[in-house]
Order: structure tokens, then sequence, then C-alpha cells
């Protein structure tokens, strides 16, 4: 998965994840920087979703690369420009812990996507992640400093100046993420709803701490994307798939 930060990989023997690790963005095509050898010794599929599209032209002649597009995803509703990386995570999670779903990944940027028990898209919503909010403050500011996310929840009135942007930002996700979980669970009160993204530990400790009765409702998916892709890989007609082509 090509995702905003960063690149992740997950490893399958047949249809079991067995390793997942993250690296970051190639700045040459990876037949520049030597890996044929990865294909040549172990001529093994290659499946890509990706929401950078500069990073997916790495990849266009990689032999093996299959990309998988929305059109793949047996998810209905879609709309053009959805994420591929969100709707593989709300079909893996779905997969695993059933439909309707939530998920949240607290990615780069934060979001929320819905699908009911028809496996229809109710939508969602784009928020930037904690980690961008914290350094769009430090870097559009002239004098807020960049903050490391705190290990706990910070107290809400912060008296210094790291204390109040970490209040802003922690408090105000945490309580806008209360809202929409209470919301969707109004809508679809038999919901799961599930977490996963590079933010999701720091975040849950926020929720738990402030809001436990609402993440005592949120279960940890940190590999639903490729439990999207293993399953849409594992449903797929072969020649349906599309071959690399940019
Ligand atoms: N080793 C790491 N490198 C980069 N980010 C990390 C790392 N560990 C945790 N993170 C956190 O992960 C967040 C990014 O999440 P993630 O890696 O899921 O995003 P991403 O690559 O942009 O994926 P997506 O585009 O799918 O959201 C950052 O805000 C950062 O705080
Ligand atoms: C929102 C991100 C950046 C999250 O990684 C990604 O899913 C994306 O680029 N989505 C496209 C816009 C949309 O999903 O409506
Ligand atoms: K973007």
């Amino acid at each position: 998965m090509i995702g905003n930060s960063r690149l992740h990989w997950g490893k399958f023997q047949a249809d079991t994840l067995v390793e997942t690790w993250d690296t970051q963005h190639l700045n040459q095509s990876p037949l520049e920087m030597g890996w044929s050898w990865l294909h040549q010794i172990s001529p093994v599929p290659l499946f890509i979703a990706s929401v950078v599209p500069e990073q997916m032209q790495l990849w266009q002649n990689y032999p093996q690369a299959e990309i998988i597009t929305l059109e793949l995803l047996p998810l209905g509703g879609l709309y053009p420009t959805f994420g591929i990386d969100r709707g593989l995570a709300v079909l893996g999670a779905g997969n695993q812990l059933g439909f309707p779903i939530l998920v949240i990944d607290a990615g780069t940027a934060l979001t929320l996507t819905g699908v009911n028990q028809n496996r229809q898209l109710i939508g969602g919503a784009i928020l930037p992640g904690l980690g961008l909010q914290f350094s769009s403050l430090s870097n559009r500011t002239a004098t807020l400093p960049q903050v490391a996310f705190p290990e706990s929840l910070p107290q809400r009135w912060g008296v210094n100046t790291s204390e109040a942007i970490a209040s802003g930002i922690i408090h105000s996700m945490i309580a806008g993420l209360r809202e929409f979980i209470t919301a969707w669970c109004q809508e679809f009160p038999h919901s799961k709803i599930s977490i996963t993204g590079g933010d999701r530990i720091p975040l849950m400790t926020y929720l738990n701490s402030q809001y436990p009765k609402i993440a005592a409702l949120i279960v940890d998916t940190p590999e639903a994307i490729f439990w999207g892709m293993s399953a849409m890989v594992r449903d797929r007609n072969l020649p349906s798939l599309n071959r690399v082509s940019l």
C-alpha cells in the first residue's frame, strides 16, 4: 500500500498475512534500484494500491505488479475520487468483523469511512491527521514549536505553549471522533467500529482516558488494508485484474 507518508508492505503465504512492515517512499523505480532480483529470485505476485500517483508511476515496469483499482472492490456507492486505502480498509475490516462497519484510519490524513450491511458506502470524512495538525501549526506560524505527541491525554487547559497546542489538537480530535461515532451508532446501532493507521495507538490512548465507553466500541485492526487486499485478491477473477498500465 502506497500511503502519503510511506509504503506499507504485507507478505502473504497463500491467503495468510504473515508479516507487515513499513518503508520510506522510493525516489527511483524499483528496477533502477536493482530490485529486479526480488522478482527473479521470487517471482511472487505483487499487488499495489496507491493514494500517491507519482509513487505508483515508479512501479510501472515492475514485472508481476498488479494494481488494485476502485472498480475491483466489491463495495457499492463509491465515487470516482474515493481513496483506495479507505476502500481496502473498510472492506478488510468489514470482512473480518462484519458489516455495517465504520473504519477510522489515523494516517497522515485521518479518515472515517462507513459502509452499511449491503456493502454500500454511506460516506465519511477526511481531516488532517494528528501528526499533520501538529506540524502544520509549527510550520505555518512564526513562534509555535513542533510538539511531540504526549504519551497520555494532556490536560484540557494548557499552561504553556506545548501543552496548549497538545490540548487543542487532541481534545478537539477526540471530541470530534466521539461525535462522529455517536452519530454513526444512532444510524447503525449494531455496527462494528475499527481503527487502523500509524497514529491509532496514541489516539486510542487519548480516547480511552476521556471517553472510555466510546473507546471500548473500537476494535484495533492495524492490518485492515491487507485483509482488504487479500479479500479482493481471493475473490477476484484473474483476467479482470488490470495489468500495470498508467
Ligand atoms: N516510523 C514512522 N514513520 C512515519 N510515521 C509514523 C511512524 N510511526 C508512526 N507514525 C505515524 O503514522 C502517521 C502516518 O500514518 P500512516 O503511516 O498510516 O500514514 P500514511 O503512510 O500516510 O498512510 P495513509 O496515506 O494510508 O494514511 C504519522 O502521523 C506518524 O505520526
Ligand atoms: C484521504 C486520503 C489521503 C487518506 O489516505 C486518501 O484516502 C485519498 O487520497 N482519498 C481521496 C479522496 C477521498 O477519499 O474522497
Ligand atoms: K494529497
